[in-house]
């Protein structure tokens, strides 16, 4: 049984989740499912998918609900009862990170559009479980400068992520050699450059170990997802770029390890199970039962790691190089990013033209230093007109 004490008795912890119907949102509930006793659910933010949302809102009893449109908005309001309050857009995504009665809010949509949301909820107090791994990228100095003026904790979600927190363990970082993220290498690990001049979009969506929405499995594919997460790793750890490192371990069963400045390399290890990070954000500091299957490392026999090869995969040095210019070339990197994907998994370029599109826009782009919140939002507007509209021919 999970409680959360204070000196004025026990609670329960109360939960938003913005992108309930996703990946991480339904598995997020399925923690919650796991621990009726432990969480109530205030709020649930989703895009379309109304059908599972109404499901998810009969179940968990939220008091509030948002949908991406006004048009759903209108319909689910005829299937749910009266009281429930029902919000949409970019406004409902903000009223249900920080209008409800919610302590911790799970990020979970995807993309920087879960930037004014991510935001609303540190200017609310809430405790954020981020697994919406863009708004670190595109706004990181804004959004951990925030996190530290208003007392909020980031509590990672990302696997890699939530692994190095478990490592580091409050070490502080002078304590610290390197961090090293683990990648899988996605669902083309083992294809040459000219083999993946003609790879569809089912074959993309392939991923050896992890079951994740479309966008992230493309960029697992590209490496782009490394090249976000050594970003995110910049900013959760405040870690200089030449103390981050990613090796290419194909079973995706050692999510991250921390080698501290003695030699010695603390790992975290389980089955791919977003379930587990999940859970451990939600209940952190403590460790509970989690409703997933345990690492029985004699039956898996051998770990296998590679060197990373940056002319295999340009988007990882790409991403480097976005992080260490700094300012805004972490958003231009993130928005042609979003961009290119949207348009690889649309039909409309073949796969490699993700990387050139991310190329040119980094290359045109002059970066501006320490950007406020409005420049943030221009230079990823910009970027997104230009990737939208590159073409090779
Ligand atoms: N999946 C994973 O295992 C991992 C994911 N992450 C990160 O977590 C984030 C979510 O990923 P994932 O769950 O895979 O993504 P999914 O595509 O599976 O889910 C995205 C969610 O966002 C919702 N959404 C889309 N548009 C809107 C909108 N306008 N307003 C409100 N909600 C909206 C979707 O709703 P609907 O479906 O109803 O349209 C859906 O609930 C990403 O940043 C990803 O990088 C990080 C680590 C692991
Ligand atoms: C589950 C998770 O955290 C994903 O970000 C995962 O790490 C993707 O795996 P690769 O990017 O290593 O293929
Ligand atoms: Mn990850």
């Amino acid at each position: 049984m999970i409680t959360y004490c204070n000196l004025t008795g026990c609670t329960m912890k109360k939960l938003a989740i913005l992108g309930s119907t996703g990946s991480i949102g339904t598995q997020t509930l399925d923690v919650v499912r796991a621990h009726p006793e432990a969480f109530e659910v205030e709020g649930l933010a989703a895009g379309n998918n109304i059908e599972l949302l109404i499901q998810q809102v009969l179940e968990f009893k939220p008091s509030k609900v948002s949908v991406g449109s006004k048009q759903s908005a209108e319909q689910i309001k005829q299937q749910l009862p009266s009281h429930i309050e029902v919000f949409y857009g970019e406004q409902g995504l903000i009223e249900i990170a920080a209008g409800t009665d919610a302590d911790t809010v799970v990020t979970a949509v995807m993309g920087s559009m879960g930037l004014p949301s991510t935001l609303a909820a540190i200017d609310a107090g809430k405790t954020i479980g981020l697994a919406n791994k863009e708004t670190l990228v595109t706004a990181g100095h804004l959004v951990t400068a925030r996190a530290r003026q208003k007392g909020v904790q980031l509590l990672p979600i990302d696997s890699e992520h939530s692994a190095l927190f478990q490592c580091l363990n409050g070490e502080p970082r002078e304590r610290v050699h390197q961090l090293t993220l683990t990648a899988s290498g996605g669902s083309f690990r083992d294809r040459t450059r000219e083999q993946l001049k003609h790879v569809t979009v089912a074959d993309a969506l392939k991923h050896p170990n992890w079951s994740m929405g479309s966008k992230i499995t493309i960029d697992s594919a590209t490496m782009a997802n490394k090249g976000l997460e050594v970003i995110e790793a910049h900013w959760l750890f405040d870690m200089p770029y030449d103390q981050i490192s990613v090796l290419l371990h194909p079973e995706s069963i050692i999510h991250s390890f921390v080698e501290f400045v003695d030699t010695s390399i603390i790992a975290q290890l389980g089955n791919p199970d977003m379930r587990v990070p999940i859970q451990y954000a939600l209940t952190y500091p403590d460790r509970q039962q989690a409703p997933s299957s345990r690492l029985s490392l004699a039956q898996i026999g051998q770990l296998n790691f590679r060197e990373m090869d940056y002319n295999r995969f340009p988007c990882l040095s790409m991403a480097f190089e976005a992080g260490r210019l700094g300012g805004t070339a972490p958003t231009v990197f993130n928005a042609a990013n979003e961009i290119a994907v949207a348009r690889f998994l649309n039909g409309e370029i073949p796969f490699l033209l993700i990387e050139d599109i991310i190329a040119d826009a980094l290359q045109q782009h002059e970066v501006i230093a320490n950007p406020e919140l409005e420049v943030i939002y221009a230079t990823d507007a910009q970027t997104r007109a230009r990737a939208s509209a590159f073409s090779v021919l």
